[in-house]
């Protein structure tokens, strides 16, 4: 069977290229239904990620949020029209210590090989989950497994003062990751920290929010989470580093495509952890499918920040998505229905 895969080429240029479908009994084929944009897909759509790495990576179908039907299974064990989330790290290996999404061997889709735009997607089996819920909420499950992998991270390793949790970033990351740090730890004190106060509003589930420059001198913080990422990191790590307790952890989840330089000596006067977080694996998904399941409030939360729906039928609405994704406050997600 032909499959037709829509491939960034170059920046701002998305190609429609036939290929085989790959189709045995260990895959199941999955038409995706919604398809939500990532900072990092942005990155290459807009060729900041540098000429080196745009050459080593396309072309390459961009997007790893993905939700979809089923529409083929060789072994009958989905019915057609199921619905699923399509997990994007694909491990090649077991380690007894080490979680799948930090394996070097692993691949992920939209970094590493064809991501979600294409007409139907062959998932190895082991890399999809079911869920019966409204897929255009469900389509931010990647996003909110992510923020589960770093939230349990937290959990692994934070000392026992959980009193107050600072959350740096008021875009999509900071937003689920306090949602689910809301959920977790239902008696911490959540402050969250933007730039916007437009953007702040949405945090209605929170304790406090702050603007950047307007922070209390006198303000603590047992632990914090760092959800900006590119030119904004600097600032954030060392604003954190100033109010969190000493002993504190600082979650990282930005992405940078320069060295971060932050204020070291006062990481080790206040003998902090750092802790790095990056993608997410199959528990963390099904963590999320359940935690979404169980909480329509969770549910209604992540709607809120879907901010614009693109139907997409040709390249020219994938391209309208991607540019209008540029000047949205949070999710753009695209209606596959090419
Ligand atoms: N670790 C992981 O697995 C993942 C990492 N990421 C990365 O996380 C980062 C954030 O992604 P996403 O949330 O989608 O991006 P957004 O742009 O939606 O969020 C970043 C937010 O940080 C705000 N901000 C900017 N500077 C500061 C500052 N100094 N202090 C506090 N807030 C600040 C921005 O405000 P404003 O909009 O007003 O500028 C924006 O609201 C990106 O680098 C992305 O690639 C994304 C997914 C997974
Ligand atoms: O968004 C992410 C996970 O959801 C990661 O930030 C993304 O995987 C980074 O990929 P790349 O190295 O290709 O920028
Ligand atoms: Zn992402």
């Amino acid at each position: 069977m032909i499959n037709t895969v829509y491939r960034l080429i170059a920046p701002k240029s998305i190609r429609a290229d036939f290929v085989d479908l790959n189709i045995d009994e260990e895959r199941v084929i999955i038409r995706p239904t919604y398809l939500s944009i990532c900072a990092a897909d942005e990155r290459y759509y807009t060729g900041s990620r540098g000429e080196v790495v745009m050459k080593q990576k396309l072309p390459m179908a961009l997007i790893h949020e993905a939700v979809g039907e089923v529409v083929y299974d060789p072994k009958g064990e989905y019915k057609v029209g199921t619905q699923v989330v399509m997990v994007p790290n694909t491990p090649y290996e077991k380690d007894p210590v080490i979680k799948e999404n930090y394996l070097r061997s692993s691949k992920f889709r939209a970094s590493g090989f064809d991501g979600f735009m294409q007409n139907v997607v062959s998932m190895r089996r082991d890399l999809i989950i079911p869920f019966d819920y409204d897929p255009s909420v469900a389509v931010l499950l990647e996003l909110c497994s992510v923020g589960m992998n770093a939230v349990e991270n937290f959990d692994a390793h934070a000392n026992e003062n959980r009193d107050t949790i600072g959350i740096w970033g008021n875009g999509n990351v900071g937003f689920v990751t306090a949602l689910i740090l809301r959920k977790k730890f239902p008696n911490a004190k959540l402050y969250v920290f933007g730039v916007q106060e437009h953007k702040n509003d949405y945090f209605s589930f929170a304790d406090k929010t702050f603007l950047v420059d307007d922070i209390p001198d006198d303000l603590v913080i047992d632990h914090a989470f760092e959800c900006v990422g590119g030119r904004g990191s600097e600032a954030a790590i060392n604003q954190i580093i100033d109010y969190i307790k000493p002993q504190g952890t600082i979650n990282l989840m930005g992405v940078s495509e320069k060295p971060v330089p932050i204020n070291t000596r006062m990481v080790l006067e206040k003998g902090l952890t750092l802790l790095g977080n990056s993608r997410s694996n199959y528990d963390d998904f099904k963590k999320c499918v359940d935690l979404m399941s169980e909480n329509d409030d969770v549910r209604e939360y992540l709607s809120t920040i879907v901010s614009e729906m693109v139907y997409v039928h040709s390249i020219d609405d994938m391209i309208r998505a991607f540019e209008d994704d540029v000047n949205n406050d949070f999710k753009t997600v695209m209606k596959w229905e090419i």
